[in-house]
């Protein structure tokens, strides 16, 4: 299921960074940089049993949220690598951070967030801390990178540089900061869309087995990630003049900042051209199988849910997760993600940031 597993076969240059990592005072941050499938994974699980067998505490940061090895997916997580081990899912996860879709193009700040929470944690634990990022290293890739550079400071970067590639990302850093470049081993193979599709399906449907049904009383909860609580709620007048002219039959609706947001059902045809300044709106439909975040009192995500059905009457929301009774008992907060999945591991669609 995992792309990456422990090898001993690296080029030659992955001495060096270990030589760099070992002799700086400790805690040592690490971030490894890397275009799609150029080995970003395979250099931290190396250098991960390598200093492991130094004697020196790894933490791993796995902000690789497309294919992640610590699951659940749609997270950044932290772990300790205390013993050798072959592949980052063999690790247990001390920590996430909910994210909500297995893309970061439309999240930079949950991933710069995200990263540097997680580093800031794992350097009080851990002598180095192994940061694994995204292959997204070009257009907005660039700007992620950046400021999740200028945000966690970290003391080294590994960069496995194909053909200058990495070079926008490290120019604003020229002789401010470590840069080791190293070679691209020449056994790195890369994945189509599909082959990445395929392992994630695989890896959800690993996190989601053995989930259960569970009623949550979301009053009871704060609710994040969605402007669907926010604001007032419409009046009949308001409910019945825009169930009349877009002939919808409105579940759920909000006046927020000005404009009105509305969860709705089509009962028939209707003007379908909306500015969206002044409304916007989401079908009922796609509400079933949003990905959630269960959020713990330090805004960390102690694991995952589906949402099923949101009844807006008495606020209860129908969800799946495989967390147990103890660990729900500690979430504070429920995060809307924007992505929906089913617990068989298909992936139905990505939302965009603004659709909730
Ligand atoms: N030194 C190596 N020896 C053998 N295989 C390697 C080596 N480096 C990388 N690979 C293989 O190349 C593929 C891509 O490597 P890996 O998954 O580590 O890349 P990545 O940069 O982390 O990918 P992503 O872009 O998905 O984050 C994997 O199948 C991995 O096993």
């Amino acid at each position: 299921m995992n792309k990456a597993s422990l090898t001993q076969d690296v080029p030659p240059d992955r001495v060096e960074a270990m030589e760099k990592i070992i002799e700086r005072p400790k805690p040592v941050k690490v971030m490894i940089l890397g275009g799609v499938d150029t080995g970003k994974t395979t250099l931290t699980v190396y250098l991960a049993n390598a200093l492991v067998e130094q004697g020196l505490k790894v933490a791993i940061i796995d902000s690789d949220v497309g294919q992640k090895g610590i699951l659940p997916p749609a997270t950044i997580s932290l772990a300790l690598a205390e013993a050798p081990f072959s592949s980052l899912g063999e690790l247990s996860p001390l920590k996430h951070y909910f994210v909500g879709t297995v893309t970061p193009n439309q999240h930079f700040a949950e991933m710069v967030v995200g990263v540097t929470r997680l580093a800031r944690l794992a350097q009080e634990v851990a002598d180095v801390v192994l940061i694994d990022t995204t292959g997204l290293v070009h257009g907005p890739g660039v700007e992620l990178k950046r400021m999740k550079i200028e945000a966690v400071g970290p003391d080294i970067v590994l960069a496995l540089d194909r053909e200058g590639e990495l070079a926008p990302i490290l120019k604003p850093f020229e002789g401010k900061l470590d840069v080791v470049k190293l070679q691209v081993s020449d056994k790195a193979r890369s994945y189509s869309r599909g082959e990445r599709r395929d392992m994630r399906r695989e890896k959800w449907r690993a996190y989601f087995r053995g989930v259960r049904p569970i009623t949550l009383d979301l009053s009871k909860f704060v609710i994040t990630g969605t402007s669907l609580f926010q604001g007032r709620p419409l009046s009949e007048e308001e409910k019945g003049l825009l169930e009349g002219i877009f002939k919808w039959l409105i579940l759920h609706g909000r006046k927020v900042g000005g404009r009105y947001f509305i969860v709705k059902a089509d009962v028939g045809e209707g003007p379908r051209s909306v500015d969206r300044n002044v409304l916007r709106y989401i079908d009922f439909d796609r509400l079933s199988n949003i990905l959630l975040g269960l959020i713990d009192e330090d805004g960390f995500c102690l694991g995952l849910g589906i949402l099923k059905l949101l009844n807006f009457g008495d606020m209860k929301a129908e969800i799946l997760t495989p967390l147990d009774d103890g660990e729900l008992a500690r979430v504070k907060e429920i995060r809307f993600g924007r992505m929906r999945v089913r617990e068989d591991g298909e992936e139905l669609g990505l939302l965009d940031r603004d659709a909730l």
